[in-house]
């Protein structure tokens, strides 16, 4: 077999991986990409863009069934999967496009295959085509990300389920889909068939759903979901799964009761698992944690010089615009012009339920955790002008602010554009600006942004 060597080699085409091997690239390294399934990873093809696609035609859907509200009678609607569908495709064809356009780089090989290490440096790669290549580097950086994880409950080896990956695909609505899980990928998708018109059951192992997130958050959005008839089962175990000859059947416990939850579809949306177990790192001797992370210190490195790894597979927060970042932390390293390291960046994230739930920095839990001293400002949405107007009234914001210097710790935003204003917080976070000089600070009326004047006067109450 033909030996091929390279100055870097990065293995998926993730978030982090794809714009690092187009650098290295351009900066004149002899670089390989290797991606087992789609150009583009998660985030294009299963991930962020397909549910956000499809997200906004629920919310179309939804503006449609509920138009009474702004004054409108819709004379029926339908919705049609298969046309949602093809459109959610459009999209992700167009976005995968672009990734390969992008990859079109002098330098840059593409391997079309699943790569395994055989040695610390050494790479076998199984191609598409049915060939198989050997390839060397003097750096590896792996950028695998994760694949949904299945819990071992009884039953569900013999029933069909979904996956977020799957579920996307349906050409047909389902009429009851039972959800495992109640975080991010389960409300989500839960709102969005509950707003095409299925019925929706949540099942949250936890005592909340988003159990990261400070309880009051927590019960906001469980009261958005149960407002548009979505089940909620929390501190609920699924004991078992059964096909029955009209559907499947979930035995729960919850409440120190049993249940049965029947129903026509099941979700399963209970995390992730990193992609390790098929690298075969134990050749490489590559450290991970007990669940399958790959262990990296601040400056993305493995334990063996020379490997890296960024993204969801390194474990911690994970999201698009992480694995982006760390692309960065790993050039500048790579290319030794400037020391580069992941410690005390700001992590902002956003659930794209309807309406969202922005976040960015400390949670009130984490705040008391470390002995912080802070007040909170908040606002319900009720009360800012924008939302009134628009008849988008649900849910809340707050804020964090440090006792003494005003400076901003932490925010949530559950509401409209809930992710955009959560972002000016994040920036003025990062530039310093307190909540002093945020209540004075002009915005221009009536934008949401105006809103924050009254959540930070609301410390003076
Ligand atoms: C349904 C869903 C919705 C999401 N929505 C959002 C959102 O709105 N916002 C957000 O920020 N994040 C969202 N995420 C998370 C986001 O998609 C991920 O955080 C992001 O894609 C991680 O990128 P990554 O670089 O870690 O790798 P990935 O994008 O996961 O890519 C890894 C690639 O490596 C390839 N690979 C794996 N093993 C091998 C191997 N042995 N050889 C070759 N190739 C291999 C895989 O095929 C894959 O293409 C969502 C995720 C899901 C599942
Ligand atoms: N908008 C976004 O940024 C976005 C959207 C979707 C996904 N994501 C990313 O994708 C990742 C995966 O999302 P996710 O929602 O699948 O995972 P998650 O790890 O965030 O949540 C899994 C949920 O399932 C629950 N759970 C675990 N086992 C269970 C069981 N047996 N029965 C019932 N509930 C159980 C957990 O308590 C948890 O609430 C997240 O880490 C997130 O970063 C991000």
């Amino acid at each position: 077999m033909h030996m091929q060597h390279f100055n870097a080699i990065i293995i998926g085409s993730g978030q982090g991986g794809n714009p690092l091997a187009r650098k290295l690239a351009k900066a004149g390294w002899q670089t390989a990409l290797v991606e087992k399934k789609w150009l583009g990873g998660t985030c294009i093809n299963d991930g962020c863009t397909p549910t956000k696609a499809m997200i906004a035609s629920a919310r179309a859907a939804w503006v449609a069934a509920n138009g009474r509200q702004w004054g409108l009678r819709v004379n029926g609607y339908s919705v049609d999967m298969e046309s949602i569908v093809e459109r959610k495709n459009r999209i992700v064809a167009d976005f995968r496009a672009g990734t390969e356009k992008r990859l079109q780089v002098d330098g840059l090989t593409l391997f079309d295959g699943a790569a395994a290490f055989t040695g610390p440096k050494t790479l076998h790669v199984q191609l598409h085509d049915g060939g198989e290549a050997t390839i060397t580097a003097d750096h590896i950086v792996i950028d695998t990300g994760t694949s949904p994880q299945v819990p071992p409950v009884p039953g569900l080896d013999v029933i069909p389920w979904f996956t977020s990956t799957t579920l996307l695909d349906l050409p047909t609505l389902p009429s009851h889909l039972l959800v495992m899980g109640g975080s991010y990928i389960a409300l989500e998708l839960g709102q969005m068939f509950r707003r095409f018109g299925s019925e929706v059951t949540i099942i949250e192992r936890a005592p909340q759903l988003v159990p990261r997130e400070d309880e009051d958050v927590a019960a906001g959005v469980q009261q958005i979901m149960e407002a548009e008839g979505i089940g909620i089962f929390t501190g609920t175990e699924v004991q078992q799964a059964e096909q029955t000859s009209r559907g499947i059947v979930l035995h729960i416990h919850t409440n120190g009761q049993q249940h049965v939850l029947q129903g026509s579809h099941v979700l399963v949306a209970t995390g992730r698992t990193p992609q390790t177990p098929a690298l075969q790192l134990d050749k490489a001797g590559v450290q991970t944690d007990d669940q399958g992370y790959i262990t990296v210190n601040e400056r993305l490195e493995t334990n063996v010089p020379g490997v890296y790894a960024l993204g969801d597979v390194k474990g911690g927060p994970a999201f698009t615009h992480i694995s982006y970042h760390d692309h960065f932390i790993v050039y500048k390293n790579l290319l030794g012009k400037e020391s580069a390291s992941i410690r005390d960046r700001q992590v902002p994230y956003c659930m794209f339920t309807d309406p969202q739930l922005g976040r960015i920095g400390l949670s009130e839990k984490e705040a008391r955790q470390q002995g912080l001293r802070y007040k909170t400002a908040s606002l319900p949405m009720k009360h800012v002008a924008r939302a009134i107007e628009t008849s988008q009234t649900s849910g809340f914001m707050k804020a964090l602010v440090a006792e003494g210097s005003g400076r901003i710790l932490g925010a949530a935003v559950l509401g409209a554009e809930g992710g955009e204003i959560m972002s000016l917080l994040q920036m003025a976070m990062l530039g310093g600006i307190t909540a002093q000089q945020l209540r004075e600070m002009i915005f221009a009326h009536p934008l949401y942004a105006e809103s924050l004047n009254n959540l930070f006067l609301s410390l003076d109450k």
